[in-house]
């Protein structure tokens, strides 16, 4: 298409949008039912003003919590989403009518350029519940929660180790490290194998996914705009990001052409290959079969994407403030060293014991809160809610961050402090508003996973070095900290890792 005619199909379609989008606001005016609040929207850009109006988005997230109430309306570009906040508000929907707000909104642009829209994350209704109950009980199959994940695991440790090692107390930055190594445990579970430190297929994957994620932040117009991905050139960055993830598509593709061909019934050794077994089973014929090709190569990527990048920046927060409190450090490795010794590797026998540790990788999960808004859900049907009538399909993003950093709940949830976990008995208090891997139906499904590794490879970190600023400096949270959307990770900042026994 030439650019002058590109001008015209763009300004006709951008002005039938413009009347569609006037007769919503019309009709909604005349809807007499009880209408959510909400600020003023602009036609085409929505609130981006309200959003961005401060450098750190959660300021303004909570500004709108406290102007308009717990449950509000928002626009982003031309499209309303419901914003969910506080824990009484989300148990509600969540928990107590989990089921009716489980699915997700029609595919958004996002996940079809991740995975067609395909994957765990971006389904809906049955196709959602069956691949949530195969990809559970396979990895279960495969050792989650069991000792054999855990040498899996341990096996990881001891190389994160070595890689630490080989920094020899110079500054470096955790996340590169920390991201092969949770990389690997994925790899282990999909496909029974794992990359060394300097793999370029996975650096490409691992660059691949924090762009989509920079990418698919609240603020990119091109997601609620789609049509501007047509304009020449790429001032939106997602040709770019496209491409990117063609190319992790083709490794998902190679490693899948690999399984099949040395594929046995008899020995089945990782996720990939229980799924070519149901593969052949199913008569894929049947439309609604979930075990398809397509579908497995969306899985895979759906578990890479949302195990890696998530688990890497809770670790990488996890070494900030090990480094910036050497206090709280040494209660770590004091308990330890008392419960453990050093010449074993901590192992998850050991957690009940050791109370202050898990008690800290809480308090980083909750005062890092990296998803500060979940993935949006959808209400299966028309619902209503405190009197409001909430439409089936419509998006709604429950803000996590309202409730791990309420002061009604938390008291001074600014303070990093481990030992609000702890009970004055030395017990681990779970109280029901801890919710980084969100809660209900659709909560995380890597879960214990994740709080597995945080587990072995943070105690094991802190049992082998003495993680410190660069000399003769400090480390101070004002200097790590913003969010602009996406997973919230600290700005890069350095620190060492200095041996405790030599
Ligand atoms: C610290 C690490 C992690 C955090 C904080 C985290 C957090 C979350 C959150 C907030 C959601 C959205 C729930 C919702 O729909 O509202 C989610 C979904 C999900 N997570 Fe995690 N996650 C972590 C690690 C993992 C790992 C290791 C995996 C591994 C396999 C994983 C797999 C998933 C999947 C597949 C979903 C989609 C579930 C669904 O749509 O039913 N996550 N996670």
């Amino acid at each position: 298409m030439n650019t002058a005619l590109f001008g015209i199909v763009l300004s006709t379609i951008l002005g039938l949008l413009f009347v569609f989008l006037f007769a919503i606001l019309v009709l909604e005016q005349r809807n007499n039912g009880r209408k959510l609040p909400g600020p003023a929207w602009v036609p085409l850009v929505g609130n981006r003003r309200e959003l961005k109006s401060d450098s750190d988005m959660r300021i303004a997230l909570r500004r709108l919590q406290h102007k308009y109430g717990d449950i509000y309306k928002l626009y982003l570009g031309p499209s309303p989403v419901i914003v969910v906040c506080g824990y009484e508000a989300i148990r509600e929907m969540f928990i107590k009518r989990g089921i009716e707000f489980s699915d997700r909104p029609a595919a958004i642009l996002g996940a079809i350029i991740l995975n067609g829209g395909k994957g765990i994350t971006a389904v809906s209704g049955d196709t959602w519940k069956n691949q949530k109950r195969f990809i559970l009980a396979t990895l279960r199959n495969f050792g989650l929660g069991k000792s054999t994940l855990e040498n899996k695991i341990h096996r990881e440790v001891n190389l994160f180790l070595s890689e630490i090692e080989k920094q020899n107390q110079a500054l470096f930055h955790m996340m590169s490290p920390i991201a092969t190594s949770v990389g690997n445990v994925i790899s282990h579970l999909v496909f029974g194998g794992h990359f060394s430190y300097d793999d370029a297929r996975f650096k490409t994957m691992a660059d691949a996914f924090s762009s989509f994620l920079r990418f698919v932040s609240i603020g990119s117009p091109v997601i609620f705009w789609p049509i501007l991905r047509f304009i020449p050139g790429d001032l939106f960055g997602i040709k770019i990001i496209t491409q990117k993830m063609q190319v992790v598509r083709g490794f998902v593709n190679e490693l899948i052409d690999e399984h099949l061909k040395k594929f046995d019934e008899r020995n089945i050794e990782d996720f990939i290959d229980a799924f070519i077994s149901e593969m052949k089973k199913v008569d894929n014929r049947e439309s609604r079969s979930i075990f398809t090709r397509e579908y497995l190569v969306a899985i895979v990527m759906d578990l890479f994407l949302a195990g890696t990048e998530t688990t890497s920046t809770t670790f990488t927060w996890a070494s900030f403030y090990l480094a910036s409190r050497p206090d709280i450090q040494n209660l770590i490795f004091d308990e330890i060293n008392e419960h453990v010794g050093t010449e074993r590797l901590p192992s998850i026998q050991d957690k009940q014991n050791l109370v202050y540790t898990e008690a800290f990788i809480m308090e980083v999960l909750r005062i890092s809160s990296i998803i500060v808004l979940s993935v949006a859900h959808a209400p299966v049907t028309d619902v209503c809610i405190r009197g409001y009538r909430i439409p089936k399909g419509i998006r709604i993003l429950p803000d996590i961050h309202s409730v791990l950093s309420d002061p009604k709940v938390w008291g001074d949830p600014e303070n990093f402090r481990p030992g609000r976990f702890v009970s004055e008995d030395g017990k681990l208090i779970k109280p029901d508003e801890f919710i980084p891997f969100f809660t209900g139906k659709r909560n995380c499904l890597g879960a214990s996973l994740a709080q597995m590794e945080l587990f072995l490879f943070i105690s094991a970190l802190v049992q082998r070095f003495e993680i410190k600023p660069p000399e003769g400096e400090t480390l101070d949270i004002k200097d790590v900290d913003e969010y602009v959307g996406g997973v919230h990770s600290p700005k890069p900042f350095y620190i060492r890792a200095i041996p405790r026994h030599v």
